[in-house]
């Protein structure tokens, strides 16, 4: 047997002989979209901070003034000491913002998704929940946490999900279809249109993360998940801070106050995080030359990767994959790359499916069309 600390040994030797342990690699931010590791920089490829937003003046002095002002925490849940007014103002511009009655801010978008479900299960229970089998770990979280056994359905195949819905789906008491707007490891696009109109027809509730959308597609960089029930999405990633939202009617969104796990029993997002977020939302309605060149660059890169025979999954944001299979030849090409300058994310199970490991590479406003062209060569001679 051993002891609970050999078992840990045991578990990170098995994780290492399978290639799959995982390691912090210090990476610091370097100027104009780069990074540090040891010596080298590397142009980043991997991250998520799409318009480059997290170095922003604007943000930064944002972020430092509502410090000043409001100090740098918040306290305590806003249940317990009082909400303040930053945190109230923040979530009717992020209402408007989305389009919706009301909004909700959380700490970090795997809080809010481990927190909607159970929250949905407290007054609807035994609804069944449907889920896109590519969706996010911290919704499987949620499901977990709720207790409920999810009804997975094949990636965007919304032929699988009517036959469910119509199935086991008829006899329960409500239903839940979750499903991402832009999948976080493949990079395509779920029908959201066509998923309202599901819904609609069986008397669902729809759920949509926009954790990849938010900020760097839609109109006015709001995302594509207009008409949801319920949008949650990150300011983590292209909005350049951290935190997340919750946006949906102002009952769904009191439900969330009162019986989110993740909401009641967690201090509220702190003032420089809350300044970060008011100016990102003043900012990203007026960037639609970067997301058209976002757009521009994403085309060059998948046409590339295609023309080395790679797979880029149905990619349509700014996530392109590039599916190599193997986990050892995948870590292999990435480091390759990193020794060319480029850091791209190396992406194995248990995050996506076995024998599907992939570079990811991300894409950002500062990117040029010559840097997507060395990175094509980087990847073909890595290859
Ligand atoms: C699709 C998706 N949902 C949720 C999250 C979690 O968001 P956060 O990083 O703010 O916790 C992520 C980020 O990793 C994501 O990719």
């Amino acid at each position: 047997m051993g002891s609970l600390q050999e078992r840990i040994a045991g578990h990170l030797s098995a994780l290492e002989a399978d290639g799959l342990r995982r390691r912090l690699v210090p990476t610091d931010p370097a100027p104009h979209g780069t990074l540090r590791r040891g010596d080298a920089t590397l142009l980043d490829f991997a991250g998520n901070d799409y318009l480059g937003l997290s170095a922003h003046p604007a943000l930064v002095e944002r972020a430092r003034e509502w410090t000043s002002r409001l100090g740098t925490g918040s306290g305590a849940s806003r249940l317990v000491s009082g909400t303040r007014t930053a945190h109230l103002d923040l979530e009717a511009r992020i209402a408007a913002f989305k389009g919706t009655e009301a909004a909700l801010l959380f700490a970090s978008g795997w809080q809010a998704n481990a927190t909607i479900l159970p929250a949905l299960l407290r007054a609807a229970p035994g609804a069944m929940v449907f889920t896109d089998r590519l969706v996010h770990a911290s919704m499987h979280a949620g499901c977990a946490a709720a207790g409920v056994r999810q009804a997975r359905y094949r990636h965007n195949d919304l032929a699988d999900l009517r036959a469910r819905l119509s199935g086991k789906g008829a006899d329960a008491p409500a239903r839940i279809i979750m499903t991402e707007s832009v999948f976080s490891m493949d990079g395509d696009l779920a029908d959201i249109a066509a998923l309202r109109a599901i819904a609609d027809e069986h008397d669902a509730f729809l759920i949509v993360d926009e954790a990849h959308a938010t900020g760097v597609l839609g109109p006015r960089g709001a995302g594509l998940a207009a008409g949801a029930d319920v949008v949650m999405g990150t300011f983590s990633k292209a909005m350049g801070s951290f935190g997340a939202y919750v946006a949906a009617s102002r009952d769904t969104c009191a439900l969330l106050s009162n019986a989110g796990s993740g909401f009641v029993y967690s201090t509220a997002p702190p003032p420089p995080v809350l300044g970060a977020i008011d100016a990102a939302l003043d900012l990203v309605p007026g960037m639609d030359a970067e997301r058209a060149h976002i757009a521009a660059l994403g085309e060059q890169l998948r046409a590339g990767l295609a023309k080395l025979g790679l797979d880029t999954r149905g990619s349509a944001s700014p996530v392109v994959p590039a599916v190599i299979g193997e986990v050892e030849a995948t870590m292999r090409i990435g480091e390759a790359l990193a020794g060319r300058g480029f850091l791209a994310g190396t992406i194995r199970p248990p995050t996506v499916p076995k024998g599907t490991s992939r570079l990811r590479m991300t894409l950002r406003a500062s990117h040029r069309s010559e840097d997507i062209q060395r990175l094509l060569e980087a990847t073909s001679e890595a290859l």
